[in-house]
């Protein structure tokens, strides 16, 4: 492992293609900025990641000739300030492992972690403490709850072992239980809840301890649909109105699309791409992605920036029908079929271009269109 002391460690922000870069073109620094990281499980797993030849073979090869598994292979990303970063693929390709090394639950076998630029890996026990209780907690599907405790106190917890006085500690604790939709049930224990309202007790207790950001485990793969939704609303409406920063996996492709900015999808160990949700639909890296969105709606994903024009001429471009860059296919689709022609795609009042019935007509059916913007 890491034979690192500093306390922080140098960002070479090219490394992931995306560090530093928070879409609007500030600098701000990255949350977590991962590099180059991997997690092998096995016998002598370290001499993995520095072997070319070892690095280069497929999972089945690596575990015949090591006894090894590289969880995680050559990892890179940054999560950026403020928004929900989601961890993608299929069962077994590593989301768990990638995502608990972040806090070091599992210890990786080689690369750089770094929390608002501080070095993860050469912290020692009480920093890592720390770093888990206050400024990283975790969700997770088996929420751990206190059983003999009642929702107050269980929410309570994580700020008991910080040291919080009782009055200060309850005092937030049912400030919280009201913030996720518990108000009127603090007394009750965990066995008289729903499944969907222990999750919430789960996140209620990660949210007390106010942490610069929220680490979710698959939180709602054991909720049943319904009730699986009505978390997804919550996530978004919590991240709504606080703006924290979330790590979310899952192994479900409509909760990755809808709850995040990005996303990481990753297979056997590795993140094949890393994007938006309208660029992991609409521009698929390779086939393996194209076969994993190939059944998403994509006009519920696509928005008028990508299927817009130019305007043909002044009139277009100054009358008629308008919608914003960020409203989906879907929703131009009705604007134009309300109005029988083009709809503008408008921004702080100006025209940026025109969507008609051919170019919604293409993103739906996934094929280029004629005079659509690239
Ligand atoms: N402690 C361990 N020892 C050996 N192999 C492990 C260990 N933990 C995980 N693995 C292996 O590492 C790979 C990635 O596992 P991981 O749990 O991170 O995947 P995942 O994407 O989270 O899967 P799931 O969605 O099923 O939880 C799998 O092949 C798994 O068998």
């Amino acid at each position: 492992m890491n034979g690192d002391t500093k306390e922080t460690i140098d960002i070479d922000t090219k490394a992931a293609g995306t560090a530093g870069d928070n879409g609007t073109g500030d600098l701000e620094p990255p949350v977590f900025a991962v590099r180059g990281l991997w997690k092998v499980f096995g016998p002598r797993a370290d001499r993995v990641p520095g072997s070319a030849e070892l690095a280069a073979l497929s999972p089945a090869e690596l575990r015949e000739r090591t006894g090894c598994t590289a969880a995680v292979r050559d990892v890179g990303f940054d999560v950026r300030k403020g928004e929900v970063f989601v961890v993608m693929g299929l069962s077994g390709s590593g989301k768990s492992t990638l995502v608990r090394t972040l806090t070091r639950l599992i210890e990786p076998t080689s690369g750089s972690i770094a929390i608002d630029g501080e070095d993860v890996l050469s912290m020692d026990k009480a920093r890592l403490r720390e770093l888990r209780r206050h400024r990283a907690a975790m969700v997770f599907q088996h929420f751990g709850l206190l059983p003999h405790r009642t929702v107050l106190d269980n929410v309570a917890y994580g700020l008991e072992i910080q040291g919080v006085g009782k009055a200060q500690r309850r005092a937030k604790a049912a400030e919280v239980v009201a913030k996720v939709g518990l108000a009127g049930l603090e007394e009750r224990r965990p066995g008289q809840l729903s499944g969907g309202q222990q999750q919430r007790v789960g996140l209620a207790r990660a949210l007390a301890v106010d942490p610069e950001v929220l680490l979710f485990d698959e939180p709602f793969s054991a909720l049943d649909p319904l009730i699986r939704r009505d978390m997804q609303e919550e996530v978004i409406r919590l991240h709504r109105e606080e703006g924290r920063t979330m790590v979310f996996i899952t192994h479900d492709l409509n909760e990755a699309l809808r709850l995040g900015d990005r996303i990481a999808l990753m297979r056997d160990g590795r993140i094949v791409q890393l994007g938006t949700p309208e660029e992991i639909v609409g521009s698929p890296a390779d086939d393996y992605v194209r076969d994993f969105v190939r059944d998403v709606p994509r006009e519920q994903v696509m928005t008028v920036r990508t299927a817009m024009r130019p305007a043909a001429d002044a009139t277009e471009a100054e009358s008629g029908p308008a919608v914003a860059p960020g409203a989906t296919v879907s929703e131009a689709i009705e604007a134009v079929a309300r109005s029988g022609g083009p709809v503008r795609v408008v921004e702080d009042g100006r025209c940026l271009g025109v969507v008609d019935h051919a170019a919604l007509l293409a993103v739906v059916a996934g094929v280029p269109a004629q005079g659509v913007a690239a």
